[in-house]
């Protein structure tokens, strides 16, 4: 009797596993998957661009991880490419799965980030109309983002130990003000932000917590324990809170700015913009109002913030190219006025720098996840329909052959032998704000703000490190690969 059980519950354990391979076999091919686990205890969840950086090689471009999630990753630059741009409808969807819907976001499909279908198409076309009538990639705009780089230079003006300065809250209430005053019509003043200051520590620890938890991970794999006790709060609930906290600042910025206002008047900023569309269709209402805010607030913050703190490191450690900037950038502008975008065209070195910046810097460990809506095929191989796709940029731009010793900082290497002319193929393949149909909807501010911040940034001040002191440009694990603190010697040029 038991040898029949012991020979029945192997014939169904094998059975398992041969469909499990029959299954695995309809991905694209990667590093073998153990029977049910995957790769699971291959990932190194916390460094996952280390993972994926390991797992990448000699893949030929496109390779499955299962974790235990089937999660193919793309990255070849022309597969990208072909994917996000050639078949770009194909590959347009998030996740929706419910853990991410309902514990990581303002409310489940609402939204520009997150959401999908016509809910996500409505929300980003209306946001989008919205930035570009208040100037996006226009002088409005960049008048904004100019004026708040003026307050952060008076604000570095007044700062006294200037051989020991911490630029992240300097360089973060810039950003964030600049969103802001966009967002919500208002600005923070330098000595009075706290709950700037606590919205971006919420966001950071939130970011931790879903970097470390395998809990989270398996949560993914299987909902329902987030309803179990105590297991349901370390795998969910806590990052759940955390979330809820950071849309709390999201609804008081809100309320403030619609209190006094009706859709009669003029709008001055996006909330009311879109208060005005909202029921135009069943997309626009409050909920994606928030949504949408929250949205723009978070990944119009941190993203640019961790470049240009990263932007000051490098140019901390590497002072040839911080003099050959300012040189740029002295015989172009001069000293009597702050940059601006019309500079741009003729200053290639800080054209190359901002790009060498933000490929070095790869802040995002992995691109945000898409999901493929139908079956496609990529290069002769079946991606199916609802699968997780990673169009890993950060692998891109780390290992390109094109970005010959990738881990050297070296804006030259986008410029040709006349130093001058900038080398479109390297630029081509520098993808920070992704390509596609859901390409970064805020690449037009992002780059305002990077040209703006960097170049007056090194027009007035000397940076270097602090006396004795060694830059560390190790990132501690996040999905924003974010520097550490730490302070820099800051001298008026
Ligand atoms: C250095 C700065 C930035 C970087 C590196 C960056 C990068 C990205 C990336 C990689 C994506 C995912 C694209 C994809 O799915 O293929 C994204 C999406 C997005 N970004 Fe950015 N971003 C930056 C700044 C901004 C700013 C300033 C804003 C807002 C003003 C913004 C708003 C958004 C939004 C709303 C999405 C979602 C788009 C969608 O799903 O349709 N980002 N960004």
């Amino acid at each position: 009797m038991l040898l029949y059980l012991l020979i029945g519950l192997l014939t169904a354990l094998l059975y398992g596993v041969f469909k499990y391979y029959q299954w695995t076999s309809k991905f694209p091919k990667g590093p073998f998957p153990l029977p049910f686990l995957g790769n699971f205890f291959e990932f190194d969840f916390k460094y996952q661009y280390k993972s994926l950086q390991r797992m990448g090689k000699g893949q030929n471009g496109i390779y499955t991880v299962f974790s235990p999630i089937p999660f193919v990753q793309i990255t070849d630059f022309e597969i990208i490419k072909e994917a996000f741009v050639d078949k770009g409808e194909d590959f347009v969807g998030r996740p929706d799965n419910e853990v991410i819907q309902e514990a990581f976001t303002f409310a489940p499909n609402a939204g520009v980030i997150n959401s999908n279908g016509e809910s996500w198409r409505e929300n980003r076309r209306a946001a989008i109309s919205i930035m570009r009538d208040f100037g996006m990639g226009k002088n409005l705009m960049e008048a904004q983002v100019r004026s708040s780089v003026e307050a952060y230079i008076a604000h570095l003006d007044t700062i006294k130990d200037k051989e020991h300065v911490n630029l992240r809250w300097p360089i973060q209430v810039m950003v964030a003000n600049i969103i802001n005053e966009v967002l919500f019509g208002f600005r923070y003043k330098y000595d009075d932000c706290q709950p700037l200051m606590n919205y971006v520590n919420g966001f950071n620890e939130l970011m931790e917590k879903m970097t470390e938890s395998i809990g989270l991970m398996i949560a993914l794999v299987f909902p329902r324990i987030r309803h179990w006790p105590i297991i349901g709060w370390y795998s969910v609930g806590r990052v759940e809170a955390a979330q809820r906290k950071l849309n709390e600042f999201i609804i008081k910025n809100v309320e403030r700015t619609l209190k006094d206002y009706s859709v009669e008047d003029e709008p001055t900023c996006f909330a009311h913009a879109y208060k005005q569309k909202m029921g135009q269709n069943a997309f626009l209402d409050q909920t994606n109002l928030l949504a949408t805010c929250s949205d723009f607030f978070v990944a119009g913050m941190e993203t640019t913030t961790t470049t240009l703190r990263w932007a000051m490191l490098f140019f901390a450690v590497n002072q040839e190219a911080q003099d050959k900037l300012r040189q740029e950038i002295l015989e172009v502008v001069g000293s009597d006025r702050i940059p601006e975008m019309a500079d741009q065209p003729k200053m290639p070195y800080a054209r190359a720098c901002v790009l060498e910046v933000q490929r070095r810097a790869n802040i995002l460990q992995t691109n945000v996840q898409r999901v493929t809506v139908r079956d496609v095929e990529i290069r002769g191989q079946t991606i199916p329909k609802d699968t997780w796709v990673n169009g890993d940029i950060h692998y891109l731009m780390a290992n390109d052959p094109l970005f010959e010793n990738p881990e050297e900082f070296r804006p030259e290497r986008y410029l040709h032998e006349d130093g001058k002319t900038l080398r479109k193929d390297l630029v081509e393949h520098t993808i920070p704000f992704s390509i596609g149909k859901r390409v970064c909807a805020g690449e037009g501010v992002a780059r305002v703000e990077l040209f703006l911040g960097l170049t007056t940034t090194i027009q007035k001040y000397r940076i270097t490190p602090c006396e004795g002191a060694e830059i560390d440009l190790v990132p501690p694990p996040n999905a924003i690969l974010l520097p550490k603190d730490q302070e820099l010697c800051i001298q008026k040029v």
